[in-house]
């Protein structure tokens, strides 16, 4: 982060700001004033989407702290409303949700961190901490683009795993399926094919669950792990279909 702070910084100073030091005055157009500004926009800056466009800094809206439970800011043509999730008595502070965001996205853009954070999360990234090896490394990066979609670039793609597993299981077993793969005839026409075994295994569980325990051969307590895996492969399926469907969505409106 401080490095592409430092990049962008440089890259006006060279530019805007030696070309027009009657516009912006050295001593004023400071790299410590760049960063006050930066971290201005960051913590108190609100855009109507992921990319941050059309930011503004709404007056006395952007005084309220962040809780988690609390209600995100909502965007009403030109203006920004924050409404209430509860009733607030006199003189209590009311929050705004600043979004689910991990602690260490909470750590860069705003300075505080959350104990328990339930949207805590971790970040792997393709290249640095999943590679794409020999052999079929080609065939690999095709399929993790068809996974990954909206033109993400497998060789630095970056994929969220937070604690509801439901946000991520879906995605990251068919990756990790990709990229294990070893010989040409295991590699699927078509990248959500990689999910498939897990339907397969559900049903090898409900199968010996149904012949097993109590009238057949298995005990009680395999028994009770058939279920668990059961429940575990059914809540699986539910993630990779609601995966799919976003996917599908998302390729149908191009
Ligand atoms: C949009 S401002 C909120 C108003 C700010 N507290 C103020 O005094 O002007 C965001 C900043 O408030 C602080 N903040 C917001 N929610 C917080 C929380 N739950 N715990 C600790 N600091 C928080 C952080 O410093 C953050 O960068």
């Amino acid at each position: 982060m401080r490095r592409s702070f430092d990049e962008e910084f440089s890259a006006l100073a060279e530019g805007m700001f030696a070309r027009r030091p009657e516009d912006f005055p050295p001593g004023a157009f400071t790299f410590e004033n760049f960063m006050w500004g930066a971290a201005i926009v960051s913590s108190r800056a609100y855009g109507d989407d992921e990319d941050g466009s059309f930011l503004a800094v709404p007056p006395l809206v952007d005084f309220l702290n962040h809780q988690a439970g609390a209600l995100q800011l909502t965007r009403f043509g030109n203006g920004i409303v924050a409404y209430a999730h509860k009733h607030y008595d006199k003189g209590e502070e009311a929050f705004i949700n600043y979004g689910g965001k991990a602690n260490a996205q909470l750590l860069s853009q705003y300075g505080f961190l959350i104990d328990g954070n339930a949207d805590e999360a971790v970040f792997l990234r393709l290249g640095e901490h999943l590679l794409i090896e020999e052999p079929l490394a080609d065939q690999k990066r095709g399929l993790l683009e068809q996974l990954f979609g909206d033109g993400v670039d497998a060789d630095t793609a970056i994929l969220k795993l937070a604690r509801r597993p439901r946000e991520w299981l879906g995605l990251l077993l068919p990756v990790v399926r990709a990229l294990a793969l070893t010989a040409e005839d295991e590699v699927p026409e078509n990248a959500w094919d990689l999910q498939a075994p897990q339907q397969a295994r559900l049903e090898d569980a409900k199968a010996r669950l149904a012949e097993g325990w109590p009238s057949g051969g298995i005990s009680e307590r395999n028994s009770l792990g058939l279920r668990l895996q059961i429940s575990e492969q059914e809540l699986l399926a539910e993630a990779l279909v609601q995966v799919a469907e976003r996917k599908e969505e998302a390729l149908a409106m191009g």
